[in-house]
């Protein structure tokens, strides 16, 4: 497999740096071109892999990630070598799988996938849906590419919005509450290093523990809270903020976006 990456901004490079750290793919088969020279430079220099100059240069490619931005995605995919029926990838959000089969070389092979960024420390969380002519073995092809740097689940098309809203999305979320709770410490008199390593470590245990035992997320939350303790007067405050609500409006704003970056 020949991989040609379309685009080496931030995601084009987190996806190929995590899929060659792991192995799923050798650096040499990885052919990237941005048309920002800064863009083509700093992803060589983080994956190792070659980029070149012209698009047509990656006419020997038999798979391209597609990996710009959804306003500049039919400049890229119009300008692909038309000479061979290829396997399409597209991580743009919002484009569905009718609009990147009109707008890529008629024999392509669509599959749309959502990553997300934690695909750089081999954590991603990514979905993606098959095309009418993507075959077993290009859903193989999508699977060991995401699900080198972390789960990859195929869904049906529809459900690739609310993906998008909630793992493509989400991180950012993530970010905003481990940002929080450490302004929290550092309000309660933490050293902000500590406050900050404390926090990440907090986030990240307790969703280990959701995907490790399985059990309901309420579940282990109640286990947290002893009678008249600390955990419930904390819970009450955020049940008094809106936290639950504004996540929830937050996955519904971003789904919707998706939605409305796809009608161009
Ligand atoms: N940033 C994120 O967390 C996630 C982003 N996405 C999707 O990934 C895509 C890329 O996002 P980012 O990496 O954040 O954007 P970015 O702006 O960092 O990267 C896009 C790259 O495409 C290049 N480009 C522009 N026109 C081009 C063309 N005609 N041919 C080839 N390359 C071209 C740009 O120079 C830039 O380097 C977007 O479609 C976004 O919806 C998906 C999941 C998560
Ligand atoms: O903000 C965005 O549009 C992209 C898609 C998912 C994450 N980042």
């Amino acid at each position: 497999m020949e991989i040609g990456v379309i685009g080496c901004g931030k995601m084009g490079t987190a996806l190929i740096t995590g899929a060659i750290r792991s192995g799923a793919i050798e650096a040499s088969k990885v052919h990237g071109y941005d048309p920002y020279p800064a863009a083509a430079d700093s992803f060589r220099e983080a994956t190792g892999a070659s980029t070149v100059a012209e698009l047509d240069s990656l006419a020997n490619c038999d798979t391209y990630l597609l990996c710009t931005k959804p306003q500049q995605a039919a400049e890229a995919l119009g300008a692909l070598p038309a000479n061979q029926s290829s396997l399409v990838i597209s991580i743009a959000a919002g484009l569905s799988i009718d609009w990147l089969q009109k707008h890529s070389p008629s024999d392509s092979r669509i599959i749309r996938c959502m990553p997300n960024t934690p695909a750089l420390v081999g954590e991603g969380a990514a979905a993606f849906a098959l095309g009418q002519s993507a075959t077993t073995a290009d859903a193989e092809t999508a699977k060991t590419l995401l699900g080198s740097v972390g789960i990859a689940l195929e869904v049906p098309e529809i459900q690739l919005d609310a993906v998008t809203g909630l793992s493509g999305s989400g991180p950012a979320f993530v970010f905003m509450i481990i940002e929080a709770l450490a302004d929290g410490g550092v309000r309660a008199g933490l050293p902000r290093a500590q406050a900050l390593e404390l926090a990440a470590q907090t986030v990240r245990g307790a969703a280990t523990m959701v995907s490790e035992t399985g059990m309901h997320p309420g579940a282990l939350k109640d286990q947290v809270a002893s009678p008249g303790g600390t955990t419930i007067a904390g819970i009450s405050a955020l049940e008094a903020a809106g936290l639950r609500s504004a996540l929830i409006e937050a996955v519904a704003a971003a789904t919707r976006r998706s939605i409305e970056l796809g009608h161009g």
